[in-house]
């Protein structure tokens, strides 16, 4: 019989973790689950590592560096480890888990021993502004200004009962400390010199995510139109199955890609105005959690 590379997803109970549980049934791995009732003990915890291929951590940010130092006590037998949380997402030594983001990130993935699955938002953020940096046409030193909006689902378990339960805020901005802990990930990864402004905010529905970037054409380098935005960001993820390059539209619903794990970015652009906004509209559960982890598990895994 042949032997399936074993997974194990540390907190396996939550939003994210849950969500990667669900969608391993379409790859040929064994799941290694510990019971319920011993999901925070550290021996079952160790156990269950020393016993996978891949440990995929779904944990709070504090959680998660202790669980990698448990799995450094492990030397030789060590698993690969893909992070979930913000922990590790800046961290040397880390591959980040974003296969579309050049072309050779997908093969740093698979031979990673420490992945880190990427944010919701800087998903969509990283996505819309590293093709138009790395093409030259949007300077790096670009004082850039993103905002956001997530379904509740994206706070985990506590947003989703407050929500549940009370009703929660219809609409909300938070994050107004313009401190929050995915601008340093976007800051790098997107390939920006100046800190972004990033303003998320969060609507009275479960799913669904759409990141917005306005940009002035006069500021960019040389002349740009909206088309030539559009087909930098189309030849950049050309052939790409999970992210498409479509038509603007005049209207965009945050919830229309809840439950799929694609994400669709687009230019509007005013030609009369010189101006334009990038749009990312995604899963924040999709393409901004589970379905990514499913990606990488796959590359790390050679399935
Ligand atoms: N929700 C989202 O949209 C996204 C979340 N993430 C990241 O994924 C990670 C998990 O988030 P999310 O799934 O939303 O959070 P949840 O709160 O829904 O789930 C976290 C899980 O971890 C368990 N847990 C907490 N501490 C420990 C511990 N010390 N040992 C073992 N298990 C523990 C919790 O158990 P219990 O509930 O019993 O305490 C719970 O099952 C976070 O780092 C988050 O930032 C990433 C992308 C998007
Ligand atoms: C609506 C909401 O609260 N969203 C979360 C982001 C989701 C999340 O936890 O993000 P990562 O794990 O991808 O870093 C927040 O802003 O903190």
């Amino acid at each position: 019989m042949t032997q399936h590379p074993v997974v194990f997803i540390d907190g396996e109970a939550g939003t994210t973790g849950l969500g990667i549980r669900e969608r391993l049934s379409a790859l040929p791995v064994t799941l290694h689950s510990i019971d319920h009732a011993r999901r925070k003990d550290p021996a079952a915890r160790k156990e269950a590592m020393a016993a996978a291929d891949v440990v995929v951590l779904c944990l709070p940010d504090a959680a998660s560096r202790e669980a990698v130092e448990m799995a450094d006590t492990l030397g030789e037998n060590a698993p690969r480890i893909l992070d979930a949380s913000t922990a590790f997402r800046t961290a040397p030594g880390w591959v980040y888990g974003f296969p579309e983001l050049s072309a050779a990130q997908a093969a740093a993935i698979t031979g990673a021993p420490r992945v880190s699955n990427p944010g919701c938002y800087p998903t969509g953020a990283i996505a819309l502004l590293r093709p138009l940096i790395d093409a030259g046409i949007l300077d790096a030193r670009y004082p850039v200004c993103i905002n956001a909006v997530s379904g509740y689902s994206g706070g985990g378990r506590t947003m989703i009962e407050a929500h549940e339960r009370d009703g929660g805020p219809a609409f909300e901005l938070y994050g107004l400390g313009l401190e929050h802990k995915h601008v340093p990930e976007i800051h790098l990864h997107a390939g920006l010199e100046r800190r972004p402004v990033f303003v998320p905010s969060v609507g009275h529905f479960p799913r669904g995510m759409i990141v917005s970037i306005p940009l002035h054409l006069d500021d960019l380098n040389g002349g740009v139109t909206g088309e030539d935005l559009h087909t930098a960001l189309a030849t950049r993820y050309a052939g790409q199955a999970n992210v498409h390059v479509l038509p603007h539209d005049a209207t965009l619903s945050a919830e229309a890609l809840a439950g799929s794990d694609k994400m669709e970015l687009r230019v509007h652009a005013s030609t009369h105005n010189r101006q334009a906004v990038l749009t990312a509209r995604l899963d924040n559960l999709g393409k901004g959690a589970s379905g990514a982890a499913l990606q990488n598990i796959a590359l790390m895994l050679g399935l």
